[in-house]
């Protein structure tokens, strides 16, 4: 499934017309990341659909859900922008940043340096960069360039033999240890374990995917995760100010 995404992407990319710097306001990811407002700080994905787990939400309204989560208390946002494969658009990113005031990254498979001038200009304040898509010299590049250009990066590894190539080219600020296997699906939080202990002490740590008890969240947060990026738990539900809620084991009261 990766391969087949990152060769769409590459076609598409063929006929990218950057859109216009709408010159947004920006917000630091890796500073709300860092000083979060509960024990575990949360990046809320909103997410359509997923080539795993196709249509997660009917009738989606991504500024309604992102509004949602803001009052529920979440750190940071997430917003796919992939169309062919998690019916994502840039439109719903750059909506989500005139109406939402919290730190978005843009979820997409990044390849090009363009995507990069893209993100920026389309009002997100990080990228994300996955291990597994990209050569680690490209990886540094892209990496290097977000940077120049004052975006957040958010590395994503799944293996454990793709972080130590990762952390041979760079020492990411913040890194994501992505616990659903892109080409497989496979989900798999224990692994998470292993993988902590090399992680450099700085690098701040993020649990990615499949997450959904507030056991997970304990979980993962002992294993050395200070922040969990999460969609489709919160999406299925009705109300994702009380879906939040619950997963951080917090009374609800309705
Ligand atoms: O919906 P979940 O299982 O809570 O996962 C969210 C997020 O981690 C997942 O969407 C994701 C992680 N890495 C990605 C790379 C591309 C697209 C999507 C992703």
């Amino acid at each position: 499934m990766l391969n087949k995404i990152l060769e769409s992407k590459k076609n598409e990319l063929r006929e990218l017309i950057l859109p216009e710097d709408k010159k947004l306001p920006r917000y630091s990811f890796y500073d709300a990341l860092k000083s979060p407002k509960r024990d575990l700080a949360l990046i809320a994905e909103v997410k359509k659909a997923s080539p795993s787990k196709g249509l997660i939400k009917e009738n989606f309204q991504p500024i309604d859900i992102a509004l949602s989560y803001e009052k529920g208390g979440a750190d940071c946002l997430s917003v796919l922008t992939d169309e062919p494969f998690f019916q994502g658009k840039r439109e719903y990113l750059t909506a989500i940043k005139e109406n939402v005031k919290l730190p978005i990254l843009r979820k997409d498979f990044i390849i090009d340096h363009i995507q990069i001038e893209e993100a920026k200009r389309i009002g997100a304040d990080a990228i994300l960069l996955i291990g597994e898509a990209l050569e680690p010299t490209l990886l540094k590049e892209l990496y290097d360039h977000a940077t120049e250009l004052r975006l957040d990066v958010l590395v994503e590894v799944h293996a454990q033999d793709v972080l130590e190539s990762v952390l041979k080219v760079l020492t990411p600020r913040i890194l994501g240890v992505n616990n659903r296997n892109l080409k497989t699906f496979e989900v798999n939080i224990e692994q998470l374990a292993d993988m902590a202990s090399l992680i450099p002490t700085d690098t701040l740590l993020v649990s990615e995917s499949g997450l959904y008890t507030n056991e997970d969240l304990v979980q993962v947060k002992k294993y050395g995760a200070k922040a969990v990026l999460i969609g489709e738990s919160l999406m299925r539900k009705d109300d994702q100010i009380i879906a939040i809620k619950q997963l951080f084991g917090e009374s609800v009261h309705v």
